[in-house]
């Protein structure tokens, strides 16, 4: 069987220091993971290496199957693989509109093409019109990006992050800086969008990771700790002990 994601022993070591001390994850299509852990673990680092930014020391990462480390970003992007970052990456000058129109015609890979691009931009609008109304904007169509409120901005970098059809989409902490009810809204929102496709997020709010994640990969000091559900996860006394402990009760006190 092929994973969407597949991480086989994965190290990543800063001079001496061991940072990613062989990580394991296979990621079905459609699953959608949360990784937790504490600060300094390795989350973000974890994400460099599957999208790109940072060459394993060693290990494997393969996306649909194939070998993808040392490539890099864009070509990762290319095969099938989409980053969201915590700092957004939309043009503020830019409609929401042209705004999803670039992020689809990039990845579809038009700049190389004049002619190709005038003879499919019928479709690339098609499938524009309907991303933003995935995302809920269509009401700010013509606004451009500076003219949006925080939390239209981050849909607008989802519908980005989306736009090109990647099968696998990281997040890196979706609602950081929203309130509870834009949290909420915006969790429903990547539900949304995700339906179908392969998604890992890194996430802090323990409210974010209960309520999007069918599974929860938990990282501690360069190491996968436990991979498994959101419930299996609670009651791991290993997680509780290392790290969670009272954010998992504080968030099973809260309903989540
Ligand atoms: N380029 C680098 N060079 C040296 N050390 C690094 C580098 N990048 C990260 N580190 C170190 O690796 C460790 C893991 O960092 P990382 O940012 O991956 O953790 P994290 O789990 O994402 O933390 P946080 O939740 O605080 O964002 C930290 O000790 C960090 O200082």
């Amino acid at each position: 069987m092929t994973y969407a994601l597949e991480i086989k022993d994965l190290r990543k070591s800063f001079g001496k220091t061991d940072i990613i001390r062989g990580i394991n994850l296979a990621v079905n299509t459609g699953e959608r993971i949360a990784v937790i852990g504490p600060n300094g673990a390795g989350k973000s680092t974890l994400f460099n290496l599957i999208s790109g930014r940072l060459m394993p020391s060693s290990g494997e990462v393969l996306l649909n199957g194939q070998l993808i480390n040392g490539k890099k970003p864009y070509e990762i992007n290319r095969l099938g693989l989409s980053r969201s970052f915590q700092i957004t990456n939309i043009f503020p000058k830019l409609s929401v509109f042209e705004n999803l129109r670039c992020g689809l015609l990039w990845h579809l890979g038009y700049r190389y093409s004049f002619l190709r691009f005038l003879s499919n931009l019928d479709d690339a609008n098609a499938r524009t019109e309907e991303l933003v109304r995935q995302i809920g904007l269509e009401k700010k169509r013509n606004v451009e990006a500076v003219n949006l409120t925080y939390a239209e901005q981050r849909a607008l970098e989802i519908g980005v992050t989306i736009a090109g059809g990647a099968n696998v989409i990281l997040l890196d902490e979706p609602t950081a800086g929203m309130s509870k009810t834009e949290t909420s809204h915006f969790i429903a929102l990547i539900k949304h969008v995700t339906v179908g496709k392969t998604l890992l997020t890194v996430e802090h709010d323990m409210g974010v990771v209960f309520g999007l994640a069918d599974k929860i990969a938990v990282v501690v000091y360069g190491e996968v700790i436990a991979f498994d559900t959101p419930a299996a996860v609670r009651a791991n006394a290993r997680v509780q002990e290392a790290y969670l402990g009272s954010s998992v009760a504080d968030a099973q006190g809260a309903g989540h």
